[in-house]
């Protein structure tokens, strides 16, 4: 087998950020409506400034209006649910997102569950993983997989149907509702996690691969079935030998290469489709709040 083609997602992102814009722009001139996303950042991890910043800057490039909200490390649980609830009170503001992780004195999920589901751009609220779970057309979708989705349906001219595909990974944010969109799609999805037996046998059986461990370069090479579409979602920054750090997936990439047809790189495959589908979700969520037919993206 020879090496395995890329998926940019780098590339797909930036088309699908200009599909939006287009979007927004059609919004603006037919409706008077221009989307508002607020993104609610609480301390200083770097990593979730980054994030923060990056959403803020590509929120704004879309033509959308951008709120951001960066309150202290000390933060009290019941002063970022107000912070919340005032969110959802707003009409200016169509999406919410509190960025994860949040400091160890609150709970994640009374943050979430406050989040109105209609405005739940990042999908972590129960509603909509009900309404995923269901089938429903109202849900909110969790980015990350949706983005992974996106490139699949892409790679495979949307014939997704029949294939056998496994989830690496059982994760509110990724696994679980990863699942859910490929079986949707007619896949035929197994979901492995750190108990699953014999990893190599399952991921052996299928034509989709999509990790989302958080564990660097776990997945081998020799255990893919030759000719499957492998999807990394790990972001691991990990030592060189010679000093100093780079970022590895959760598939290792040259292993991989050299028996997938097709895979994902890190940086530069699923990382950037997260952003790109929040700012797709803040439209969706936009129309649907306003009674306006969802623009194709
Ligand atoms: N409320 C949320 N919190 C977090 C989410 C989320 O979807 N909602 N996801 C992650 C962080 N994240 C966005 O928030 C995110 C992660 C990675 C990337 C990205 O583009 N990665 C680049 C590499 C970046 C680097 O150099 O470090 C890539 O993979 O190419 C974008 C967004 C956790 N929190």
């Amino acid at each position: 087998m020879t090496d395995a083609a890329i998926i940019d997602g780098k590339a797909f992102a930036a088309g699908l950020r200009d599909r939006v814009a287009t979007a927004v722009a059609g919004l603006k001139r037919d409706h008077g409506l221009t989307p508002g996303l607020a993104v609610v950042l609480v301390g200083e991890d770097p990593a979730s400034q980054v994030y923060v910043r990056n959403k803020g800057k590509q929120t704004l490039e879309a033509g959308m209006e951008s709120y951001e909200f960066k309150l202290p490390d000390t933060t009290s649980q019941e002063d970022l649910l107000a912070k919340v609830h005032e969110l959802n009170a707003d009409p200016k503001v169509n999406g919410i997102l509190v960025q994860l992780p949040l400091p160890k004195q609150i709970d994640e999920q009374a943050v979430l569950a406050a989040i109105d589901p209609n405005k739940d751009v990042d999908g972590f609220h129960v509603v909509n993983v009900g309404r995923l779970n269901t089938g429903s057309a109202d849900a909110l979708v969790p980015c990350t997989p949706l983005g992974c989705l996106l490139l699949l349906r892409d790679y495979f001219g949307g014939a997704l149907s029949g294939k056998k595909a496994v989830v690496v990974g059982r994760s509110n944010i990724v696994g679980k509702p990863m699942f859910n969109l490929l079986l949707q799609e007619s896949c035929t999805v197994t979901v492995a996690h750190s108990r699953t037996a014999d990893l190599p046998a399952e991921l052996g059986q299928a034509d989709i691969v999509v990790a989302a461990v958080g564990r660097p370069e776990m997945v081998k090479g020799e255990w893919l079935k030759p000719g499957a579409v492998v999807i990394d979602v790990g972001i691991n920054r990990i030592e060189k030998p010679e000093g100093g750090t780079r970022l590895v997936g959760d598939v290792d990439f040259a292993g991989a290469s050299k028996v997938a047809a097709a895979i994902t790189p890190v940086p530069g495959g699923v990382g950037p489709m997260t952003i790109a589908c929040l700012l797709r979700n803040t439209v969706t969520a936009a129309c649907r709040q306003n009674g306006i037919d969802e623009p194709s993206m």
